[in-house]
């Protein structure tokens, strides 16, 4: 099996509603987004996925997030904008590219929220 890791960067500002501490106020993240895959049959090539394909795929992604008021947009508008919350919508928008078949899986998103602090989402028991 193999397993390829990129990582973008995205900037943004939230407000966790209803938190009972600082974080309730508007402040922003540098936020890390880690894309794990794996699968087992390489291409032609000899990879499982070109790096710049999988970039170019979360980069479609990441536009909808960055420099973004994450409050203001869907689903964070209903839902408070945590690092489980993006990492969680993040893992459901790549999934839908087709990057992915019956050889190439997601893995997980990871999410850095600060170089101390991460979640991850993935659909694996
Ligand atoms: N499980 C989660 N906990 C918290 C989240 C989250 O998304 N998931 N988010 C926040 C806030 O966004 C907050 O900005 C982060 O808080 P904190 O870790 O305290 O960030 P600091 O940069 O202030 O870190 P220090 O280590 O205290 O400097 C809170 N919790
Ligand atoms: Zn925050």
């Amino acid at each position: 099996m193999f397993e390829l890791t990129i990582a973008v960067n995205f900037e943004a500002a939230h407000c966790i509603r209803n938190y009972p501490g600082k974080c309730n106020r508007l402040h922003g993240h540098n936020w890390k987004v880690q894309v794990n895959i794996y699968g087992s049959q390489l291409n032609d090539l000899g990879m499982l996925v070109d790096f710049v394909d999988l970039k170019a795929a979360i980069n479609g992604i990441m536009v909808n997030l960055d420099h973004y008021y994450l409050n203001e947009i869907e689903p964070f508008c209903r839902i408070n904008p945590t690092a489980e919350n993006l990492a969680k919508y993040i893992y459901e928008e790549l999934a839908k590219t087709p990057i992915f078949n019956e050889n190439v899986k997601l893995r997980s998103i990871r999410i850095w929220e600060s170089s101390n602090s991460a979640a991850a989402y993935s659909q694996e028991a």
